[in-house]
């Protein structure tokens, strides 16, 4: 189960960090495939986090042999660390297939939470929480949140406690950390739902955002930053640091 995974390797690794295995073909320098490459940053990085997300969109873009590399990166996680995995799919679809959706992420890969799209409501999110976690995106870290998601976001963020009264301990919302002048607001009214932050790193989001966070259960999602570092260990070892600054002390 994705929270009680995710609260063992928080505890036990001092880490709210997640590293986000968006292992970019183009990018991966010195390796042969995707799977050696995410080797690599697992061996590294493993002592560190408090799970991993992986980005669909870098092993879709392979093909058949892409999810593959998927297939065998999950299993590579699961064999070697106890740590939860988040497959960012950013999912949302009818019913039906949603619960398509799930049972290839959550029977079939095996990850223990999924990022999902509310736009078309709790239908298309239910499928996921019947068999596992689901992040909710609510305000993401991108530039356009203006064009929809500010206009919603107060509807979402309502729909997401009620479906945690229904689904206990499996429903969490994506903020991203370039989302500063919110988060006050949303912590307040966000009861006992799990946080994704991604947007540091890359994105130059405020990590201080995590002060108004303690006692929450939060992943902050650093990707490219860690990943195509010179030193992959050094650089988790300093975002860890820097976090964690934020939010235990
Ligand atoms: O759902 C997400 O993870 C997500 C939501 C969001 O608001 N912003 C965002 O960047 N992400 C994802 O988080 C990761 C950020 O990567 P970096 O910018 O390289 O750290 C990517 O996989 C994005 O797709």
């Amino acid at each position: 189960m994705f929270i009680k995974k995710y609260r063992k390797a928080r505890d036990k690794n001092a880490s709210i960090l997640v590293v986000g295995l968006d292992s970019d073909v183009e990018r991966i320098k010195g390796f042969d495939s995707v799977l050696e490459f995410n080797e690599h940053i697992v061996k590294e990085t493993a002592d560190l986090v408090c799970g991993y997300k992986i980005n669909i969109a870098f092993y879709e873009k392979l093909g058949w042999k892409g999810y593959k590399e998927l297939e065998e990166t999950i299993e590579l996680i699961k064999n070697e660390t106890d740590l939860p995995i988040i497959l960012d799919a950013k999912r949302g679809d009818i019913g039906n297939t949603a619960r398509a959706y799930a049972e290839a992420y959550f029977d079939r890969l095996g990850v223990d939470s999924v990022t999902v799209n509310p736009y078309m409501g709790r239908d298309s999110i239910i499928p996921f929480l019947e068999k596992g976690h689901a992040f909710i995106l609510l305000l993401t870290s991108n530039k356009s949140i203006g064009d929809v998601e500010l206009h919603v976001y107060p509807k979402v963020l309502e729909l997401a406690r009620e479906l945690e009264k229904r689904y206990p301990s499996k429903v969490g919302i994506v903020v991203g950390a370039t989302r500063e002048e919110y988060v006050s607001e949303i912590s307040k009214r966000s009861g006992d739902l799990s946080w994704l932050i991604p947007g540091i790193g890359a994105q130059g989001g405020n990590p201080e955002i995590l002060r108004e966070l303690k006692g929450k259960d939060v992943v902050v999602n650093v990707s490219r930053a860690i990943i195509f570092a010179d030193n992959v260990r050094k650089t988790a070892e300093e975002f860890r640091e820097l976090l964690a600054r934020q939010y235990f002390d």
